[in-house]
């Protein structure tokens, strides 16, 4: 595992922007397509703004690119808690990713349909022996949480399946997730992580003991991929 600590947000999203095209120039000199998976929530933001404009924007080959989310909220698109649509506002919008290769899940469909049709579609992309995604992006809540894993969840300890819904009773909405069997299948794995908030919960996550159903995160750990974590001075502030 690796920690990396930038100061504040500004060089949190930059360090991230130059680990992905790196990431993807170095992936793309072996293969011919990059495939990564986007999170959602408020961290991202930043970073996708970034990649949308020079120098990054004129570094990634998006057309080689095919998108997916790691988790959905079962709202609408245009709905402003969408992770689909925030990334569509902050990077997918100004970038050339062909429309056939981004994989938004499919909140028209009642919610065990749009998990069933996802894990179609990732069946369909890839085989079940090599590893999934080439990045997987994925972000920390303030309750250590990760994808749509939530807390005393049953589907943190999902072990066959690829995709789950689930009626999420503290927030009153279904979600839709990417499970850690699939996950741990990536070949990179990279968390960012930023603010106050997440102090306590990174401590526990990386250096408390193994409880994933108070800690979710620490349920993600690529079994032959490289996880990274990427997290601001804030958030990194109670580690030792
Ligand atoms: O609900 C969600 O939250 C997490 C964390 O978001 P953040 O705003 O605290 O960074 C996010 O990773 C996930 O995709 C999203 O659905």
């Amino acid at each position: 595992m690796e920690l990396i600590i930038k100061k504040n947000p500004a060089d949190l999203a930059k360090a991230a922007a130059d680990f992905i095209a790196k990431r993807i120039k170095d992936v793309l000199k072996k293969q011919d397509r990059f495939t990564i998976a986007l999170s959602g929530g408020s961290t991202p933001k930043a970073l996708h703004e970034l990649l949308a404009k020079p120098p990054y924007v004129d570094q990634i080959p998006w057309l080689q690119l095919h998108v997916f989310w790691g988790d959905e909220r079962y709202v609408p698109i245009d709905d402003e808690q969408s992770n689909a649509g925030m990334a569509y506002d902050t990077l997918l919008g100004h970038v050339y990713t062909p429309e056939d290769q981004i994989h938004v899940w499919r909140t028209d469909l009642e919610p065990d349909v749009a998990a069933a049709d996802y894990d179609r579609v990732l069946h369909d992309y890839f085989d079940d022996t090599n590893p999934t995604f080439d990045l997987v992006l994925l972000g920390m809540g303030d309750d250590g949480h990760t994808l749509s894993l939530f807390p005393g969840t049953e589907v943190v300890h999902e072990k066959t399946a690829w995709t789950k819904a689930y009626f999420l009773t503290q927030q009153n909405m279904y979600r839709l997730t990417l499970t850690a069997p699939l996950v741990n299948r990536s070949s990179c794995v990279a968390f960012l992580v930023a603010g106050p908030k997440k102090a306590e919960p990174l401590k526990e996550v990386l250096e408390g003991d193994y409880n994933p159903d108070k800690y979710p995160s620490q349920i993600i750990k690529p079994v032959d991929g490289d996880l990274v974590w990427l997290v601001d001075e804030k958030a990194a502030a109670s580690l030792n």
